[in-house]
């Protein structure tokens, strides 16, 4: 047990790697509440999940690109649970575009979601954890596109590299409060984000062909190396990022 009577707060958890990471948060001995944006069923089961394996659930709806769903999310979070220990970062959108011809609106709501929502979210959970006093580990869900670029995502890669920085940025401004700052870069990770993109059966087998590991990963690939930044045996770990991605960045022939 690794968060053992913790809070954590995750974003975008009704699905995908939110989800797997609230639950794997829970599997450690978490309390945990969810933010997410529409997936009213995808929620109602997270917290289902969470509460079987005895721990307590919130879900609170809310757009992360609106600057008010941040603090909105927190203040729910301490009123059923009292404080805040963690924060994960994860909510994202990867609308795949074309560059010459990206909607300037496709854009923008990419950058607000992604990175917009990152900054206040992060700022409200730092803010509550200064209050309280005794540090926390916030965590942003990057990706392997913050080190490489994607073609049909020169929108979306901005905002990966974007919250690694913030990530390093508020490890320095934050670690005099005991509040620990990092980030975890997935590779390709088989969730509805990519559903599209990896119908396509060529695109898939590249994509697999490339990790020396061997297949691409699933949403539970990054529970574990969140639970390990969040818990005390990451004490001495800010301003890192952590590739989980079955190897794929390293592998150049
Ligand atoms: N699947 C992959 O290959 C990779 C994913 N990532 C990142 O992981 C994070 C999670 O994505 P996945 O689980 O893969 O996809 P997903 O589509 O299953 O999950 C994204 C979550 O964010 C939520 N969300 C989207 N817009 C939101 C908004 N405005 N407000 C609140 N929640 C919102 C969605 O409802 C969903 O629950 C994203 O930040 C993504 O960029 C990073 C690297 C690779
Ligand atoms: C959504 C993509 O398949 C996925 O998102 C990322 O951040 C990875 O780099 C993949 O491109």
């Amino acid at each position: 047990m690794l968060l053992k009577d913790k809070v954590v707060l995750v974003t975008g958890a009704s699905g995908g790697i939110g989800k797997a990471a609230a639950i794997g948060a829970a599997r450690h001995g978490a309390d945990v509440a969810i933010n997410y944006h529409s997936d009213e069923a995808g929620a109602a089961d997270a917290v289902a999940q969470i509460e079987a394996l005895g721990r307590r659930a919130i879900a609170v709806k809310g757009d992360v690109a609106q600057v008010e769903t941040a603090q909105a999310f927190v203040d729910a979070a301490v009123e059923a649970f009292g404080k805040v220990d963690v924060f994960v970062n994860n909510a994202g959108i990867c609308p795949f575009h074309a560059f010459l011809d990206m909607p300037p609106e496709v854009m923008e709501r990419t950058m607000k979601v992604n990175l917009f929502g990152a900054y206040y979210m992060v700022q409200a959970a730092a803010n509550q954890m200064v209050k309280q006093g005794h540090g926390g580990s916030i965590i942003a869900v990057s990706s392997i596109s913050a080190l490489v670029g994607g073609g049909m995502q020169t929108h979306y890669t901005p905002t990966k590299a974007g919250v690694h920085s913030l990530m390093q940025s508020t490890a320095i401004a934050l670690g005099k409060h005991g509040i620990r700052c990092n980030s975890v870069l997935p590779g390709t990770i088989e969730t509805a984000i990519n559903k599209e993109d990896l119908a396509d059966v060529a695109k898939r087998e590249y994509m697999s062909g490339r990790i020396p590991l061997g297949r691409l990963g699933e949403p539970d690939d990054l529970a574990g190396p969140i639970v390990f930044l969040a818990s005390d045996l990451a004490n001495y770990v800010t301003g890192a990022a952590l590739l989980v991605d079955g190897g794929a960045f390293v592998n150049l022939q």
